[in-house]
């Protein structure tokens, strides 16, 4: 038995007028309910919802401001799931949504409470059906990407394998519409995605491209989970473990999916200077961060927020979540944690970043 995570592209879900394309689903989801007959569990990681709200709502593209995106995802969510429940049932299998923000992989307390509820409707037989939040999560905490979500969730339920469906069978060297490109069967490591161009654009209703999917594949990767990528229409093969698509080999060991997160957060919200005394300390002796070792605070930034960790000279050196607001760290860097006690308090003694929090780069 495997615990597989298939992602699958609103391009293969939605039709070009912005409606739910019930052929396709219904391929993906014969696919799903074959493996789950199988023995296999399966976590099911659905974009479309923005592309299915298009069409109910009258509009002809994917419209460009967040608030009307945010209101076609709040429709076309409810349509999705709606589909997805009616179809799985069919296979007399039950599905349950579950809406995901970045708080939910990086935060411990919502973290824990994410792997908690997979666990238990994995272990009830239900079938998630997983999302970002589209409809309350703000630009600013936009997973941005179902790839990089899926690559995150995988990790979160520990899964064997995650399955990418696009539109397009494999990776292939550079676009697929253009002669020279050929398909890539295996990807053993970082030298095999060297040349390849992955920079142009694809359907007009997905996000992010095959540069996302490959993003995707290089974070489950590397800490270790194998990613298999090829098109929903081939979705059976896939869950049945055949050899389609393009198949990318583990890299690396599992890691904390906090920190796999931080590691690849796209957006850090600040900047905080060290002096080469902290730089040792985080990366050599693994500490947490001190005020004493800060020496410059940039970014508007609140407890919790993940921020980068720079050299003097401006070099990244690690990421991690800081215990403090940006407007609270400036009368504190270069302190002494018997300094801030005194001075400010003694819930100032605190690390400014713990050693749990941070990921050197
Ligand atoms: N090197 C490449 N190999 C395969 N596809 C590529 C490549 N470069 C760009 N693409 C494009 O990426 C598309 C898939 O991305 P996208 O439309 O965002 O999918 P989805 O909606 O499934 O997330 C393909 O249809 C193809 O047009
Ligand atoms: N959460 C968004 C999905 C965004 C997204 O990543 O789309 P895609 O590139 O098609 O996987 C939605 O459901 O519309």
């Amino acid at each position: 038995m495997s615990r597989i995570v298939v992602k699958v592209g609103s391009s293969s879900l939605t039709t070009r007028d912005g409606h739910i394309d019930p052929d396709r689903i219904g391929t993906v989801v014969d696919a799903v309910a074959d493996a789950r007959s199988a023995g296999d569990e399966v976590v099911l990681v659905s974009s479309g919802a923005i592309a299915a709200g298009l069409g109910p709502l009258g509009l002809s593209t994917r419209p460009r401001d967040l608030a009307t995106q945010q209101a076609a995802a709040s429709v076309g969510q409810g349509a999705l799931v709606e589909f997805y429940g009616r179809r799985f049932a069919h296979h007399g299998l039950r599905v349950g949504q579950v809406l995901l923000t970045l708080d939910d992989v990086t935060r411990r307390s919502h973290y824990r409470n994410a792997h908690q509820t997979f666990a238990k409707l994995l272990e009830l037989g239900v079938v998630p059906i997983v999302n970002e939040n589209d409809t309350v999560a703000t630009s600013e905490i936009r997973f941005g990407d179902n790839d990089r979500l899926a690559a995150l969730v995988s990790h979160l339920v520990h899964a064997d394998e995650l399955v990418l469906l696009s539109d397009v069978d494999a990776l292939y060297t550079g676009h697929p519409d253009l002669p020279d490109s050929r398909r890539i069967e295996v990807v053993g490591g970082e030298d095999d995605l060297a040349g390849v161009d992955v920079s142009r654009v694809g359907s007009a209703v997905g996000t992010g491209g095959m540069v996302t999917k490959v993003e995707a594949a290089r974070i489950a990767t590397a800490a270790g989970i194998p990613v298999v990528l090829t098109s929903a229409a081939l979705a059976g093969e896939a869950l049945r473990h055949g050899a389609v698509g393009t198949r990318f080999e583990p890299t690396g060991k599992r890691r904390s999916t906090r920190l796999l997160w931080l590691a690849h957060a796209s957006e850090t919200k600040g900047r905080l200077t060290l002096d080469d005394g902290a730089v040792r300390a985080i990366a050599e002796r693994k500490a947490s961060l001190l005020a004493a070792g800060v020496t410059a605070v940039d970014g508007t930034f609140t407890a919790g927020d993940p921020v980068d960790l720079v050299r003097l000279d401006g070099t990244v050196v690690a990421r991690g979540l800081v215990n403090f607001d940006a407007r609270e760290l400036p009368t504190m860097v270069g302190r002494s944690s018997h300094e801030l006690v005194e001075l400010l308090g003694p819930e100032y003694e605190r690390e400014v970043v713990h050693r749990d929090d941070l990921v050197v780069l």
